[in-house]
């Protein structure tokens, strides 16, 4: 069921302009373990789930954006990067293509965010650990962590740096590109009122 995502509070990306509110997107082909669901439950199309970080002396409210990324939506909605502070990238060590891929997935985010925080994200580590030797390191020279979501290896890591770097970055944001966002801001919004192409909201 589509809905209109100007009713939905969550929704509502105004709430990032605050300090104490970061924005982390995830991405990643389908089935690489960005929500560590069971298959059957692949990410339909938007869920946020909310997390309460500790950063200096700071109580930090992060949401952490998952979509899902099966073909269907490889062409992310711009309002999926917008406001973001930092990005998680996700493969499958078990599937090189998910890591190749991984080099459309930057792109794109380097489209919208050219300068927020990012990191690559080996994931499955428990299954399939000499994969990971033929993986060559990612060209734009991007922080790397090797992690299961399935055992938990390095997964609070990851997630406790990512959200550092990205209140980091909030706190000295390239300026003009947060200008240049905030113009096209109110083209978004108009485009998400007008397309049929809502995202679904699946809780958080
Ligand atoms: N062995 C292992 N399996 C994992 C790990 N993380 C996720 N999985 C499994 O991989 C499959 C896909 O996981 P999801 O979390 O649904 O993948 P996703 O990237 O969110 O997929 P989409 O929502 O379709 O984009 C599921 O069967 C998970 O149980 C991991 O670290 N190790
Ligand atoms: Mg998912």
């Amino acid at each position: 069921m589509a809905v209109d995502a100007g009713s939905i509070p969550e929704l509502d990306q105004k709430k990032y302009d605050a300090d104490e509110q970061v924005k982390i997107i995830c991405l990643g082909d389908s089935a690489v373990g960005k929500s560590n669901r069971p298959q059957q439950l692949s990410t339909y199309a938007l869920t946020l789930y909310k997390h309460t970080a500790t950063v200096g002396n700071k109580t930090i409210a992060v949401d952490f954006w998952d979509t899902a990324g099966q073909e269907r939506f490889q062409n992310m909605h711009p309002s999926y990067y917008h406001k973001a502070h930092a990005c998680i990238m996700v493969f499958d060590v078990q599937r090189k293509l998910t890591y190749k891929n991984l080099a459309n997935w930057y792109k794109e985010l380097r489209e919208y965010r050219p300068e927020i925080p990012c990191c690559v994200v080996a994931n499955k580590i428990d299954v399939l650990v000499m994969t990971v030797l033929f993986f060559n390191c990612f060209k734009q020279g991007l922080p790397f962590y090797f992690v299961s979501a399935a055992d938990g290896t390095n997964v609070v890591k990851m997630f406790r740096d990512m959200i550092k770097r990205a209140v980091e970055y909030k706190q000295n944001p390239s300026d003009f590109m947060d200008e240049v966002m905030q113009e096209l801001e109110v083209h978004y919004i108009n485009r998400v009122r007008s397309s049929d192409e809502l995202y679904i909201f699946t809780g958080y």
